[in-house]
């Protein structure tokens, strides 16, 4: 395994196989099974020329009539983005494709929502005359004519799109095409010591790997990182801030139920001593025989590596409680 160009991958978007080993996971990691176990949501921020938004009016008994952003539960064999395209010609009755992920929001390690910032390619405007189980209608939405909403949570959602539209500030993203059986993060886990050197962690389990944080049933996704970083320095722990910047890619296939339903998010993690003094120019002592420190020599990668960090240019991963 060659870190440098490993790493070269994860930061132009691209994917890497998760390997079936572990760095920290417990002995037995299930695959996860959609819809079982694991719940995707899509959802779609569609804008027109005049800035309003599409939305559409929930059938649902538990919130009929109330307005939504096009969304919904990924179905069993689906990709992302075949998931969201669906829910959109349901729920609004157009045809559309991704600009790009906006925003990946986590609810728990077994509820994940993808929204993308996507563009109209056919159909049209789904009116009452065709309501169905799916929606009532579609409309656009200015987003300041009063409107009954079935939750306040796509405001967000609408906002973190707009934002990207008039500013992008990370690159376009989308899913990659690659299998996965459990959700985990490849970690690009990153400590800069205060003489300006930047080291990453890596896993040494049969060969050299950035390490790989499984999200198990009582860790969200971002947790997972923690969980990593504790079994790996656990004295230095509570002294160290471990701050998830955000994806720089994220794998998925979905095409065989049960076997592929998860997903890998390639992930910057950033590790902070919270206190100072000499201890801070060197990196946090390991004390697992799982992983080890790699220093960063190549100039070029350092500085990439340290202006995505700077400039925060990361599809943003939230966690919601
Ligand atoms: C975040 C959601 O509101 C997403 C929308 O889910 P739907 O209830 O619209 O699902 P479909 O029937 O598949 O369209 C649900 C949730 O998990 O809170
Ligand atoms: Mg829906």
């Amino acid at each position: 395994m060659n870190v440098n160009n490993d790493v070269e991958k994860l930061l132009n978007g691209e994917g890497l196989e998760v390997n079936d080993e572990f760095d920290s996971a417990p002995a037995e990691v299930q695959a996860v099974a959609l819809r079982k176990t694991i719940t995707y949501i899509v959802s779609a921020v569609i804008f027109n020329e005049k800035n309003e938004v599409l939305m559409v009016q929930e059938a649902k008994e538990n919130c009929y009539k109330q307005w939504y952003l096009p969304a919904g539960r990924m179905e069993e064999g689906e990709s992302i983005v075949e998931a969201m395209r669906r829910e959109v010609k349901e729920e609004a009755g157009f045809d559309c494709k991704p600009i790009t992920l906006v925003l990946v929001q986590e609810q728990g390690p077994q509820w994940i929502r993808f929204v993308f910032l996507a563009e109209i390619t056919g159909g049209s405007l789904k009116t009452m005359a065709e309501a169905d189980a799916e929606s009532l209608q579609a409309q656009w939405w200015d987003q300041d004519s009063p409107l009954t909403l079935r939750g306040r949570d796509i405001l967000r959602l609408i906002d973190t799109a707009l934002k990207y539209r008039k500013k992008p500030w990370h690159p376009v993203a989308h899913p990659i095409d690659m299998c996965c059986h459990v959700v985990v993060q490849r970690l690009l886990l990153t400590f800069s010591s205060s003489d300006g050197v930047l080291w990453l962690l890596l896993g040494n389990i049969k060969d050299l790997h950035l390490p790989v944080a499984v999200s198990v049933k009582t860790h969200t996704v971002t947790w997972a990182a923690n969980t990593l970083v504790q079994e790996a320095m656990p004295s230095s722990y509570y002294d160290l801030n471990v701050n998830t910047r955000g994806i720089l890619g994220l794998q998925h296939n979905g095409r065989v139920p049960g076997k592929t339903d998860g997903l890998c998010f390639n992930t910057v993690v950033s590790l902070e001593h919270t206190g100072e003094g000499p201890h801070t120019s060197q990196p946090p002592l390991i004390e697992s025989p799982r992983f080890q420190w790699y220093k960063v020599e190549n100039p070029q990668l350092r500085d990439k590596i340290q202006q995505r960090i700077t400039t925060g240019s990361f599809l943003p991963v939230h966690s919601l409680y």
